[in-house]
């Protein structure tokens, strides 16, 4: 390139970013550039300088330094250097030298970049436009968010994560039976949230015991990277808040809960989330609000998003479960006297519901459901229904909607999910298997005494420092705290025959031994599990990892690592109580419960370490008992007062509210336990049919709605089917500089070329790389196996980067074609929808990027409808950049003249776009509000908050759909060539 001149103004072909250049000065061997936005200068030979002169044409507009803009209409040359002519913005005729053009003039959009002879790669303009199409068709799909996670698709959980993740600031108790998936849950509208952009920034609070687990869960399961923070992690911080260190942040809530300066900080930024998982360890009281409670109290009021996780909501009490509530939303739960009431009207609610099945039928149903409604909506579907004349599919439709309505409009569901065993169906059954023991002296002694004097168990508890009735049902725990009597000097492992029947259990190789299997063991105490573990090793010489609170995260972590290790782990792991609350032990089928609990919530907690989501086995649940002891008294409690070990049943805490101080009392007394036992059979009976007649049929029927989950999961299915992805995979990782290669069995390895760009999320350059699959059912049989789909981190990093940044937004390619002229100019134009508006509306689903393809031939004849895409795209060939910028100089006119026809094309395409979108936007919303504001009518669960953030989230959209314009965002030049070319 020649012909340079001091003070004209150049950009660079390689490095655009700099900004526009200026000539400093030239020879004939060199010339040097400033580029005065970047503070760069640059000297290049004079022959091969890889610079583009800038000249801009009628119809550009230009900045001047001074910050005023030009619209081009003609331009002069003087001394070299060229001089524009036009008008600026108060359309007042004016000149600007290019010597006084913003050196901070950028050159990213498609037209002046190639306009200044940019050009890339033609297959990246191919991959460009693919790009926004399948980002078109992803962004608007119902599953967004649901379908890239490793999980397998269970109809409770989509259906839950689809209805909450949908709502304004979700504010909801997932309160699913152990082991039914809440964590899964919980990640699910998590990543729904921030994949939709509703959702930027969350803190995760768990139990110490299970941070690492949900670390691992959220990074395998949903592909997430979450900030794991302690003390230790703080402190490296400095004088920093370190809960501004990450966006998803996961704390111990132990540490968070006992450290006051490290709640103020977390309490100081900004969430849209707030998830806490086993959430009836917050208690309260009306004297008192445990620290947990407390915490999460604050958080809870600035942040606007809340799930709360536990599977025994009333293990607290109700008090305690009605607190929780109040977190989610203060004015609903208000009263808990009221709270109560609303109960009552719960079975007629649930009444109504199955007599919607035998409609059209008695007039005593038709009475029935028309006593709870009043709504014209629903007394319309109600004569349809009822009406004899209407036909079958309008039945069935009436029916449905009615359903639906009932339930939205009078149970909990909004606020609580709950899907039980019996509800959700294919659970294994369980066994249980009672071994009685006579009880060794030590403990005898004591029983002994007990029995004969009324007296001495005051004695016994100031003794030992031990509660009642704990005293009297953890032997061992009562033999230690006795350890200043004379003739307590050896462990309690030593005697205690729970302990050798365990040891010969598990190395019995018959049909009822261990000897083949995992054994879970779970203890009421720390010190227990400990003493169990030694006995273990000392008298059998077997090694049994323990599990409890006392233990660091990492060591807790070991221990369950070691014993989930199907090859070398250890046969048995010790658990205290709440060591191993909410942990995933579901390739075992043996719990042997050392103990028993108090509580049947927590006897629930212990069996749903086993039954949960991918036990294959029934599970065998083996309790020792001391005969005649109050541990076996506690054993008739809960085997004959309540079925305890056969299935949950969620009135365990009502029961033990009613009878646990009766119980306490009988445990010496074989004539008040037959008592109590009878009277709390009673209670269970009753209440547990009132509890299926009302809330629990109502919550049940509420927890998942099988026509949506089912349609959410075909929507998954047709993205986890959908052919496009494997065909737009390959070409991007192609362009991206990615190896693949197959290794057999739907797998393949990914690795970084030398040549890749850098950071795609998994691809370190000089580092392996990880495989992946498409398939989900390979990728949840093989955890070290990524799952390939458009949610998938590498994808929508790719995927971002091309539709956000300018790759392949201008390119030049050569059409041979018989039928075709040579040395004819096409230009092929992707505009693109821009649609301003913030993240959190999630315009998306109604209005994604939206491209419109115009092509047009030299003399502005519109061939978009008779020359597709595809078609076009496979005939055309590569050409050399040098050579491509040549061309593009050469016909700069006409190129500038296809631009604006290529334009009034495209904005015919608008209105029906924008149209469309509306359409869907206030389909979909108005749908919504209308069924929220039928719901406040009933249930003021529905906040009003929620009411007035959908009205104002509706207007946000209609302007800011209505404020659509499009933009250039891609254009190809093609040019055709003779034969022999
Ligand atoms: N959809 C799913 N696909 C694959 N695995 C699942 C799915 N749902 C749950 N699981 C597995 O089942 C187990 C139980 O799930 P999860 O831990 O979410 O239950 P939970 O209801 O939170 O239990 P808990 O009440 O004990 O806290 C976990 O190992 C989880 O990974």
């Amino acid at each position: 390139m020649s012909d340079f001149s001091p003070g004209q103004r150049w950009i660079s072909d390689g490095e655009a970013e700099l900004g526009l250049g200026t000539i400093l000065s030239c020879d004939p061997r060199s010339v040097t550039v400033l580029f005065g936005a970047s503070q760069e200068t640059r000297t290049y030979s004079s022959r091969q300088a890889p610079l583009t002169r800038v000249a801009f044409g009628s119809g550009d507009r230009i900045r001047a330094a001074s910050g005023w803009t030009l619209t081009v209409d003609d331009s002069k040359e003087s001394e070299g250097l060229i001089v524009y002519i036009g008008e600026d913005e108060q359309g007042e005729l004016r000149e600007l030298p290019e010597a006084q053009l913003a050196d901070t003039m950028q050159f990213d959009q498609a037209r002046d970049r190639l306009l200044t002879g940019q050009v890339d790669r033609n297959d990246w303009f191919d991959l460009r436009f693919r790009t926004l199409h399948h980002h078109h068709r992803v962004e608007q799909n119902p599953a967004l968010g649901l379908a890239g996670p490793r999980i397998d698709l269970i109809p409770h959980q989509l259906y839950i994560a689809d209805e909450v993740a949908r709502r304004h600031a979700p504010r909801v108790l997932l309160a699913d039976e152990v082991g039914l998936g809440k964590t899964i849950e919980a990640g699910l509208i998590l990543h729904r949230l921030l994949l939709t952009g509703r959702a930027e920034r969350a803190l995760v609070l768990v139990p110490a015991s299970l941070t690492h687990q949900w670390l691992v869960e959220l990074l395998r399961r949903f592909a997430l990277e979450v900030t794991l923070l302690d003390e230790q992690q703080s402190l490296a911080h400095g004088d920093s808040n370190p809960f501004e260190t990450g966006q998803l942040v996961l704390a111990s809530q132990d540490w968070l809960f006992a450290n006051p300066h490290r709640q103020a900080q977390a309490q100081a930024c900004q969430w849209d989330l707030l998830i806490v998982d086993e959430a009836h360890h917050l208690d309260w009281s009306p004297d008192h609000a445990g620290p947990g409670y407390a915490c999460v109290g604050r958080l809870a009021a600035d942040v606007p998003g809340l799930l709360l996780l536990t599977a025994t909501p009333e293990q607290m009490g109700l008090e305690s479960h009605f607190a929780r509530l109040r977190l989610l939303d203060p004015d609903r739960y208000h009263s808990l006297e009221r709270f109560k009431e609303e109960e009552q009207h719960y079975v007629e609610v649930a009444e109504a519901i199955d007599a919607l099945e035998r409609l059209p039928g008695s007039a005593e149903d038709h009475a029935r459901l028309a006593a709870v409604m009043d709504e014209a909506d629903s007394l319309a579907l109600l004569d349809t229904l009822a009406n004899p004349e209407s036909g079958e599919p309008q039945q069935a439709n009436a029916r449905q909607q009615l359903r639906d309505q009932l339930l939205d409009r009078h149970g909990t569901g909004r606020v609580m999910f709950r899907n039980s065993r019996r509800h959700v169906g294919g659970f294994p059954e369980r066994r249980l298997h009672v071994t009685e023991l006579e009880p060794p002296s030590s403990y005898r002694r004591v029983l002994g005494r007990l029995e004969r004097d009324e007296d001495y168990l005051d004695e016994l508890l100031i003794e030992t420092g031990l509660d009642h009735p704990e005293v009297l049902i953890y032997l061992d725990s009562m033999y230690r705290a006795l350890s200043d009597d004379p003739l307590n000097t050896e462990p309690w492992w030593q005697f205690d025959p729970r302990v050798t029947w365990l040891m010969e259990k598990l190395a019995d190789t018959g049909e009822s031994g261990f000897a083949n299997d995992k054994v879970l063991v779970i203890a009421h105490d720390r010190e227990t599990a400990q003493g169990l573990a030694e006995g273990l090793r000392v008298l059998g010489g077997m090694h049994a990892p323990v599990f409890h609170e006392g233990l660091s995260l990492v060591e807790r972590d070991r221990a369950a690592a070691a014993f989930a290790d199907e090859e070398e782990g250890s046969q048995v792991l010790v658990c205290s109580e709440i060591g191993s609350e909410g942990r995933n032990f579901q390739f075992c089928r043996h719990l042997v419960m050392f103990d028993l609990p108090l509580h049947p919530d927590q006897l629930e907690q212990r069996i749903g370490r086993l039954d949960r989501i991918g036990q294959r086995h029934a599970i065998e649940l083996h309790v020792p008992v001391f005969t005649g002891s109050p541990g076996e008294k506690l054993l008739r409690w809960y085997r004959e007062g309540m079925d305890a070990f056969s299935a949950p049943h969620a009135v365990g805490s009502e029961i033990f509210d009613a009878f646990g101080d009766a119980l306490a009392d009988a445990l010496l007394d074989e004539e008040s336990l037959t008592e109590v036992i009878t009277e709390t059979r009673a209670l269970f009976e009753s209440r547990l049919a009132e509890r299926d007649a009302g809330r629990n049929r109502l919550l049940e029927l509420n927890a998942c709605r099988h026509e949506r989950a089912d349609e959410v999961a075909a929507a998954i299915r047709e993205l986890d089917e959908d052919r496009a992805l494997p065909r737009y995979l390959e070409l991007a990782l192609d362009i991206f500089g990615v190896d693949s290669q197959e290794l057999g069995g739907g797998i393949m390895h990914l690795q970084p070329s030398p040549q890749m760009l850098d950071g795609l999320p998994g691809l370190a350059k000089g580092e392996d790389g990880f495989s992946a699959t498409f398939s989900r059912s390979r990728a949840l049989a093989r955890d070290d196996v990524h799952r390939l789909s458009w949610e998938h981190p590498l994808l929508r990093e790719m995927m971002g980067r091309i539709i956000d940044g300018t790759m392949g937004n201008t390119a030049l390619a050569l059409l041979k074609h018989p039928s075709l002229p040579a040395g004819r100019v096409m230009a092929e134009l992707i505009f693109r929808t821009h649609c301003p508006a913030p993240r959190t509306l999630h315009l998306n689903r109604f209005l994604p990027p939206t491209a419109v393809r115009v092509l047009l031939d030299e003399s502005g004849v519109n061939l978009t409808d008779k020359i597709s895409f595809t078609g076009l795209s496979k005939n055309l060939r590569k050409v050399k950049k040098a050579m491509a910028r040549d061309l593009i100089r050469s016909r700069l006119d006409a190129l500038r003249e296809l631009l604006d026809r290529g334009e009034q094309e495209a904005e015919r395409e608008l209105p029906s776009i924008v149209e469309s979108a509306q359409v869907r936007m206030r389909e979909e919303l108005d749908g919504e509000l209308a069924r929220l504001v039928a719901l406040a009518r009933h249930n003021p669960a529905v906040r009003d908050d929620e009411l007035t953030a959908l009205r104002d989230e509706r207007s946000a959209l209609d302007t800011a759909i209505e404020g659509t314009r499009l933009r250039l965002d891609a254009v190809r030049v093609i040019v055709t060539v003779g034969e022999e070319s």
